[in-house]
């Protein structure tokens, strides 16, 4: 196994020979929430496992037991986010990039895959949903959107309806849900989650892999357009980021207390 490479802090990445690539987020005590520097490094990952030959299939996971990922850290923003891109994240580069590698890619839901995170696992060719997983969107009710893939993509996964539900709704869904609506492939005991993904990662390590990279270019194609919806929304987003509506959605996030997202000047 080739382990990750020093200057990694956020992320953890590993090559196993059989030739599946992990990528977990290790930020357990944030929920694996993402920063600027978080979506840099899974940036560098999936650019190191997507183009390296060897590697057939890419996983990616959150550390520890509670979550997958949720989405934007709610410390690292009041505005924009911390780092470079539009809103302060490279979030379209890496959204953009989990579909570009020519190579499924698995996401390995253990628990919370919210807001942002339930973006990732949507976004990802395959997830594989533990009992104990969760999924759901919270933007509108912290002052946020994603205004390309997470939501219309999100539509094609799982139906007009139901992507509107999640959105405006903002409800929490367990896995069971989760797999009947489209947006995970199977549900499976906490404990038999890694052998699972295991036994997928085995069958597709067994097929073609440039016909299985002509195929999701191919799913790619027909959704292409959303690439450009999302970069027009983030421009919008970017200054929604900075209005008090937005940010009231973080403060009371933060104060752990209700949003007053209805309240004027
Ligand atoms: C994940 C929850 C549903 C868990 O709820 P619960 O079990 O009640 O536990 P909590 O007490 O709420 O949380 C436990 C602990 O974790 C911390 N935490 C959880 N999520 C985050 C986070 N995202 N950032 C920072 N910290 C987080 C929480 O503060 C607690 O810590 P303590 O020290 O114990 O107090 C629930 O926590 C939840 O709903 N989290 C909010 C998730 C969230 O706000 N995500 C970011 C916004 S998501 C979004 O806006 C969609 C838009 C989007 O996808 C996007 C698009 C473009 C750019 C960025 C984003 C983006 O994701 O922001």
């Amino acid at each position: 196994m080739s382990a990750e490479p020093a200057a990694y802090t956020d992320i953890l990445y590993t090559e196993r020979p059989d030739g599946v690539a992990f990528i977990t987020i290790n930020r357990p005590d944030r929920y694996n929430a993402f920063r600027g520097r978080t979506v840099e490094e899974l940036i560098d990952a999936f650019q190191r496992a997507g183009w390296n030959r060897d590697v057939g299939v890419i996983v990616l996971s959150g550390a520890g037991d509670k979550a997958f990922c949720t989405g934007g850290d709610q410390g690292a923003h009041d505005g924009q986010y911390d780092g470079r891109g539009t809103i302060g994240l490279p979030i379209e580069e890496l959204q953009a990039l989990i579909r570009d590698v020519p190579k499924p890619v698995i996401a390995r839901v253990q628990g919370f895959a919210i807001g942002g995170g339930n973006v990732l696992a949507t976004l990802c060719d395959l997830t594989i949903a533990s009992e104990r997983a969760q999924f759901g969107q919270v933007g509108p009710k912290v002052g946020s959107v994603d205004p390309g893939f997470g939501t219309a993509y999100l539509a094609r996964v799982v139906g007009e309806k139901k992507a509107r539900e999640i959105w405006y709704l903002c409800r929490r869904y367990t896995a069971d849900e989760a797999e009947r609506m489209g947006l995970a492939n199977c549900v499976v005991p906490h404990d038999e989650l890694d052998a699972e993904v295991d036994r997928w990662c085995a069958e597709i390590m067994e097929k073609s892999p440039t016909a299985l990279s002509i195929a999701k270019r191919s799913f790619n194609a027909d959704s292409e357009n959303i690439r450009g919806i999302g970069s027009l929304g983030m421009q919008a987003l970017s200054l929604y980021y900075d209005t008090d509506e937005s940010k009231e959605g973080g403060k009371a996030f933060r104060e752990k207390r209700k949003p007053d997202f209805r309240r004027r000047g």
